[in-house]
C-alpha cells in the first residue's frame, strides 16, 4: 500500500506505464550498456558448428552414410572382367593399386603440362573417394567411370560431363541446367556464376541480389548470394550460410565455420539437426464484473488465462535418423486462451511433441551439458513447459479489496534452441569371418564405402551404413570387424577405438571383446585359437571394461538387445559349414543372448566356382538345422536385394512384437528439464541483483522472479501499478536501491520495465501516489 511507502523518509517512488499508455510522448527506446538482463533461455547462439570429421580412404575410422537404394539401371562400372574371378586380382583390389598409379600418373602430368592439369585434391572432396582414372593426353579424364573435362587454370572452362551422379556413381545432385545452357550463361555473364562447395551454379540477377538454385536428391534449394565481385560472396542456402566463391577453389568461411565440401545435405543431416522449441505463452486474465438483475454488487468475475502448451520429446523406435528434422525446424507449443467473463477460464493450449530416433542426445544449442539422453523407445520427456495462465480479477478478491481491478498477463513460455546428436544404434549387424564380404555387402546395399581388400582384418572399426527402401522406410546397418581372429586387432587401439564404436552397439561389444583378446594375444598366444576358458576370460574382462564406462555400458545394453545379424559365410572357404559354426560359438561365448538373437545366412561368393558347388551341401545343413539360407555375391550385386529385404523382415517383426511386449514401463523420470526451466523462471522476488550504469545514471534489477513478474503485470489496470509499488518494497528492491545511494531522477530498470526514481519528501505526499506520478513519472518504456 502506498501509505507503508511514506514511513521511509527517501520513500521511492518507481512508476511504470506501458508504451501505449503515453499517447503524447514520442516513444523512444533506449540503448542500456550493461548488464544484459535477457531471460536465461533465449539463448541463442551461432547455427554452425565445428566440421564433422573428414571422410578419408582408409576403413580404420567409423563413417556413416546414407543414400537410396541401389538401382538396376544405376551407371556403376563393371567391376568384374569376366564371369570368373580370382580374388587376388579382383576389380575392386584393384581400384586401390590404380588410385595409386593415378597420383603417380598425375604428378607427372602436371610437371608436363604446366597450364592443364588434374586436380587431385579438387576430387577428393566429393565423399573422400578417388575411384578417379586418368586417360592420359588431352583434357579429359574418368572418375567413377564417367567422362570428367578437365579445367584449365582458370577455372573457367569444362565441367565434370552427366551430372553428379558421376561422384561415386551414387550422388544425386544435378544441375537445373544442362550444360551447353551452361557454357553459353558463363561466357554472357561471367560474373553470374560461381561455385558453391567446388560445384558450379548460375545465378541470376534479381533485385540488386544474385540467385541461383542447386538440385539436390530432385529438391531444389535457392541459393542466394550476396558480395560483389572482388571480394568473398556469401551465399545463403535455405536460411543456412553456404561456401560461395566467385572462383572455384576459393575457400569462403561461413560465419564461424566451414562446411564439409561435397558432402551432400542429407548426409550431414542425418544424424543432427538444430531445432527451435517454443512452449505456449499463458492466456491472459480479465477483469470483469457480475452483473445480473437481482444481484447487486456480483462481485468480481473475470477467470483465468489457460497454461500455453508444453512441448514434449518422444523417442520413436521407428526412426533411425534425424533426417525428418531437415523439414521441420521450429515446434511451438500453442498458447492459452484468455479468460473471460462470468468465471470463465481459458482453454489450455495445445501441446506439441517431437519424434526423434533411439539414441538421440539433446543439448541446448551451442552448449556441452547433454540436457537429455533418449534411448528407448516410448520414452517421453516433458522439455519445457507451458507459461502459467494469467489470472483474473475474481482471483484477487481479498477482504481488503473486493473490487479488484487487477488480472495479470499470461506467463510467456519458455524458447529454447536444441542441438539434436543422434548416437546411431545399428538395426541390423553383418558378422561374419573375416575376408567374407561384409564390407562388399554394406557398400553393395548403402552408400558406406567401406575398405575392401581380399586379406583379413580390412575392416578394425564398425562402419554404418542407411539401407534405403523407399523414403520413409530406412535400416541401419553396421558392418562389423571380422570375428574369429579380428580379435587381436582390437590391440593397441583401447580407448580411442571406444570412442568410435560408441554409435555402433552390437560392434562395440564384440570389438570390446576383442580388444581383450589382443591383449592376451600379445602375452603370448599370438596366432593360435584361444582355449574356451581364455575366450571367456576376456569376454569377462571386456564386459568389466564396458561397465566402466557408463554411456558405453549403457548403448551396448539397448543395442544388444535391439541388434539382428545377417551372418555372411564365404562360401569359396574350404569349410563354408564349420567357419558358420566357429562364428557362432564365437557369439555365444562371447554373449549367449546375443547369439540368440535372430538372424539369417547370407552364402556370399556365389560367383566363384569353389563356392557355387558347395552351395547346396551347405543349405541342406542348415536347412536340416531349420535355418533359412540366402546364397548372394556381393560383387556382382546379385542376390543381396533378397537379403536385405529379409533382414528388414525381421527387423520388422521384431519391432512389433517390441511394441506389444515391452513398451515405455519402468521408464525413468525425464522431465528435469522442464523442472529445471521452471524453477529458474519461478525464482522468489526476494532474489535479485543491481548493476549500476554511472553513465547513464540506470540502476538495473535482475532476477528473474521481479521480471516474470514485470511481464505478467497488466498495466492497463490502475491495481497493477499499486501491486507493483509494493512488490518493490516487499521483495527489498528499494531498500537495496537506498542504500546503494540511489539519486533522484535515476533511472531504474526491472525487467522490461524502465522507470524514474522519485523521492517522495519532495513531493505531495505519498498517499497521492496518482499526483505524484502525474508530476514525475517518465513514461516507462517498453525496451
Ligand atoms: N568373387 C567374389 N569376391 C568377393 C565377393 N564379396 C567379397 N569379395 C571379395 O572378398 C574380399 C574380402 O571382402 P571384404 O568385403 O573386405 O570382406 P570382409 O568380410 O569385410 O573382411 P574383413 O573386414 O577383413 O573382416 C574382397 O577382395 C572382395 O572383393 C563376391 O561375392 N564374390
Ligand atoms: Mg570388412
Amino acid at each position: 500500500m502506498a501509505a507503508s511507502i511514506s514511513t521511509s523518509f527517501f520513500s521511492p517512488y518507481a512508476f511504470a506505464r506501458p508504451k501505449t499508455g503515453s499517447p503524447n510522448k514520442p516513444f523512444k527506446r533506449k540503448t542500456l550498456q550493461k548488464p544484459d538482463p535477457k531471460p536465461k533461455f533465449k539463448t541463442q547462439t551461432s547455427r554452425y558448428k565445428s566440421p564433422p570429421d573428414p571422410i578419408i580412404l582408409s576403413g580404420s575410422e567409423a563413417t556413416t552414410y546414407t543414400r537410396l537404394p541401389p538401382k538396376e539401371d544405376f551407371p556403376v562400372p563393371s567391376l568384374i572382367p569376366s564371369s570368373e574371378v580370382k580374388l587376388s586380382d579382383s576389380a575392386v583390389a584393384k581400384i586401390d593399386n590404380e588410385i595409386e598409379d593415378l597420383n603417380s600418373e598425375e604428378e607427372e602430368y602436371d610437371e608436363q603440362n604446366g597450364d592443364l592439369g588434374l586436380n587431385y585434391g579438387k576430387f577428393e572432396i566429393f565423399e573422400g573417394t578417388s575411384e578417379l582414372e586418368y586417360e592420359g593426353t588431352g583434357v579429359s579424364g574418368f572418375m567413377g567411370g564417367a567422362s570428367v573435362t578437365m579445367h584449365d587454370k582458370d577455372g573457367n572452362s569444362g565441367f565434370i560431363s552427366e551430372k553428379f551422379e558421376v561422384f561415386e556413381g551414387n550422388s544425386d545432385l544435378e544441375y537445373e541446367e544442362d550444360d551447353d545452357d551452361f557454357q553459353e550463361d558463363e561466357e554472357e555473364e561471367e560474373e553470374a556464376s560461381g561455385f558453391m562447395d567446388g560445384r558450379r551454379v548460375n545465378m541470376h540477377e534479381e533485385d540488386g541480389t544474385y540467385k541461383g538454385i542447386v538440385k539436390e536428391h530432385g529438391v531444389s534449394a535457392k541459393l542466394y548470394v550476396v558480395g560483389d565481385d572482388d571480394g568473398p560472396m556469401f551465399g545463403f542456402d535455405d536460411g543456412e550460410s553456404v561456401n560461395f566463391s566467385a572462383n572455384e577453389g576459393d575457400y569462403v568461411e561461413g560465419e564461424n565455420e566451414m562446411k564439409e565440401k561435397g558432402v551432400p545435405a542429407v548426409m550431414r543431416c542425418f544424424d543432427r539437426a538444430k531445432i527451435y522449441a517454443k512452449a505456449g505463452d499463458g492466456g491472459n486474465g480479465v477483469v470483469a464484473f457480475r452483473r445480473e438483475k437481482y444481484v447487486p454488487l456480483g462481485g468480481p468475475s473475470g477467470g483465468d488465462g489457460g497454461r500455453g502448451g508444453n512441448v514434449f520429446v518422444e523417442v520413436d523406435g521407428s526412426m533411425n535418423s534425424l533426417l525428418p528434422f531437415r523439414n521441420r525446424v521450429h515446434f511451438r507449443a500453442g498458447r492459452g486462451s484468455h479468460g473471460q467473463g462470468r468465471m470463465q477460464d481459458g482453454a489450455k493450449g495445445e501441446d506439441v511433441v517431437f519424434k526423434v530416433a533411439p539414441g538421440t542426445v539433446i543439448r541446448e544449442a551451442g552448449k556441452e551439458e547433454v540436457l537429455l539422453e533418449l534411448l528407448y523407445p516410448g520414452q517421453r520427456a516433458l522439455l519445457l513447459p507451458g507459461g502459467r495462465g494469467g489470472r483474473g480479477n475474481a482471483s484477487f478478491k481479498s477482504g481488503a479489496n473486493k473490487v479488484p481491478r487487477i488480472a495479470e498477463n499470461g506467463e510467456i513460455g519458455p524458447e529454447m534452441w536444441l542441438d539434436l546428436e543422434l548416437k546411431l544404434v545399428a538395426d541390423v549387424g553383418i558378422v561374419g569371418a573375416p575376408n567374407a564380404g561384409k564390407s562388399t555387402l554394406l557398400s553393395v546395399i548403402s552408400a558406406a564405402q567401406p575398405s575392401i581388400a581380399n586379406y583379413p582384418f580390412t575392416t578394425l572399426l564398425p562402419n554404418l551404413g542407411v539401407v534405403s527402401f523407399d523414403y520413409d522406410t530406412t535400416m541401419v546397418v553396421a558392418d562389423l570387424p571380422g570375428l574369429l581372429e579380428g580379435a587381436h586387432r582390437g590391440f593397441g587401439l583401447g580407448h580411442e577405438f571406444l570412442r568410435h564404436t560408441e554409435r555402433c552397439s552390437a560392434l562395440a561389444l564384440l570389438t570390446a571383446a576383442g580388444s581383450q583378446f589382443g591383449n592376451l594375444l600379445t602375452k603370448g598366444f599370438s596366432k593360435r585359437i584361444l582355449s574356451t576358458n581364455e575366450i571367456k576370460n576376456s569376454i569377462e574382462i571386456a564386459k568389466v571394461t564396458k561397465i566402466q564406462s557408463p554411456r558405453f555400458g549403457k548403448f551396448c545394453g539397448y543395442d544388444l538387445a535391439m541388434v539382428n545379424q545377417i551372418h555372411v559365410v564365404d562360401g569359396s572357404g574350404p569349410q563354408p559349414e564349420l567357419e558358420f559354426d566357429a562364428v557362432r560359438l564365437e557369439l555365444e561365448l562371447f554373449d549367449p543372448e546375443l547369439a540368440e538373437k535372430p538372424y539369417i545366412v547370407a552364402y556370399n561368393k556365389m560367383d566363384l566356382p569353389e563356392a557355387y558347388e558347395k552351395w547346396l551341401s551347405f543349405k541342406e545343413m542348415l536347412q536340416a538345422r531349420g535355418f533359412e539360407t540366402f546364397c548372394m555375391s556381393a560383387v556382382k550385386r546379385e542376390g543381396t536385394h533378397e537379403v536385405i529385404c529379409a533382414a528388414h523382415e525381421l527387423l520388422r517383426k521384431r519391432r512389433g512384437e517390441k511394441k506389444d511386449s515391452e513398451g515405455p514401463k519402468d521408464l525413468e523420470n525425464l522431465n528435469h528439464v522442464a523442472e529445471m526451466v521452471h524453477k529458474q523462471r519461478s525464482a522468489s522476488i526476494n532474489e535479485f541483483e543491481i548493476f549500476h550504469d554511472s553513465d547513464s545514471n540506470t540502476w538495473h534489477v535482475v532476477g528473474s522472479g521481479l521480471q516474470r513478474f514485470v511481464q505478467m503485470t497488466n498495466w492497463r489496470y490502475v491495481d497493477s501499478e499499486r501491486r507493483f509499488q509494493h512488490v518493490l518494497e516487499a521483495s527489498g528492491v528499494n531498500k537495496s536501491l537506498i542504500n546503494l545511494g540511489i539519486k533522484e531522477g535515476d533511472t531504474v530498470v526491472v525487467g522490461e520495465m524502465e522507470m524514474v526514481w522519485y523521492n517522495s519528501a519532495n513531493s505531495t505526499g505519498p498517499s497521492s501516489v496518482n499526483n505524484v506520478s502525474a508530476a514525475s513519472v517518465k513514461w516507462a518504456q517498453w525496451k
